[in-house]
């Protein structure tokens, strides 16, 4: 089921569009090591899209493809039916297009709600010298950002380490906190890298239930790279298998079960 109809409605009751992003052919090389092989795959809009596969088969090197941070040597990205120029990541994200990290990134130092706020940088419009000239209109902006970034902390549920700084928090928590920085970007198309890496049984269950209200409310089309298989099945409409940096599977979490490569890949079986 690589390309299945233009509009459906999943089970639970979730809008599924037409293709917002468009892999086809992807290649990337880093001198003699080739991590994505000729890889073609699409995220529709509105699903929840996971990039699976063992360690070093190039998920993290394909998220980085989809947000501008690697240039592919090969292949085309579309977006929205529009063929992506090479573009920096700031680019891409003005398109609409938000990611957290394997490794948090956020400003240790700085309180939570600080933190959230530099997500809605692509949304500060008026420059230093408006800002002075505008005051009322750059004081406007200000709130409106405040507004949206204090709508997300109470979706989020994080209202009470609002002013903590990030640094003297537990992991999950900072988790949480970066997602919440991506989605104050407002994006079309949230990229999470191993969003449960490193968190117990009911920090997942928190993470997996923020991700799946972040893409029922908003509307967010997700594309996520996790290893915890039980998660990714749970969570995902669709899946791609990835293993030395090859395609292996692509279908829905049942059909990727059931398919014999995959089955292989995750028991170690040798390659020729
Ligand atoms: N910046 C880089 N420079 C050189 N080689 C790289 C770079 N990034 C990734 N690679 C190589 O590309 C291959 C794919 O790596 P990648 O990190 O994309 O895999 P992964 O599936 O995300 O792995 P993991 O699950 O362990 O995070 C590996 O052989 C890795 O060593």
């Amino acid at each position: 089921m690589n390309s299945p109809v233009e509009h459906y409605v999943t089970t639970d009751g979730r809008q599924i569009g037409g293709v917002m992003m468009d892999l086809r052919d992807i290649t990337l090389r880093f001198g003699g090591v080739e991590a994505i092989k000729a890889i073609s795959f699409d995220i529709r809009e509105g699903e929840i899209r996971a990039i699976i596969g063992p360690n070093g088969a190039g998920k993290s090197s394909m998220l980085n493809v989809i947000s501008g941070f690697y240039k592919p040597q090969q292949g085309e990205v579309y977006f929205r039916g529009q063929k992506r120029p090479p573009l920096k990541p700031y680019q891409v994200a003005r398109q609409g297009v938000a990611r957290t990290f394997q490794n948090i990134a956020l400003f240790e130092g700085m309180s939570v709600l600080d933190n959230i706020m530099t997500g809605r940088m692509g949304h500060i419009k008026s420059n230093m010298l408006a800002q002075a000239i505008w005051a009322g209109k750059a004081q406007r902006e200000e709130n409106e950002n405040r507004a949206a970034v204090e709508r997300i902390i109470d979706f989020l549920e994080i209202q009470a380490i609002r002013k903590t700084p990030v640094g003297r928090l537990p992991y999950g928590l900072k988790k949480r906190v970066e997602l919440a920085r991506a989605l104050a970007a407002e994006p079309d198309l949230l990229l999470l890298d191993e969003p449960m890496a490193g968190m117990n049984v009911e920090e997942k269950e928190d993470m997996s239930r923020f991700i799946l209200d972040v893409n029922d409310e908003f509307g967010t089309t997700i594309a996520l790279i996790e290893h915890d298989m039980g998660v990714v099945m749970d969570l995902s409409d669709r899946v791609v298998v990835m293993d030395y940096g090859r395609k292996i599977g692509d279908g829905t979490p049942d059909e990727v079960r059931n398919n014999q490569e995959v089955i292989d890949a995750y028991l170690g079986v040798a390659h020729d």
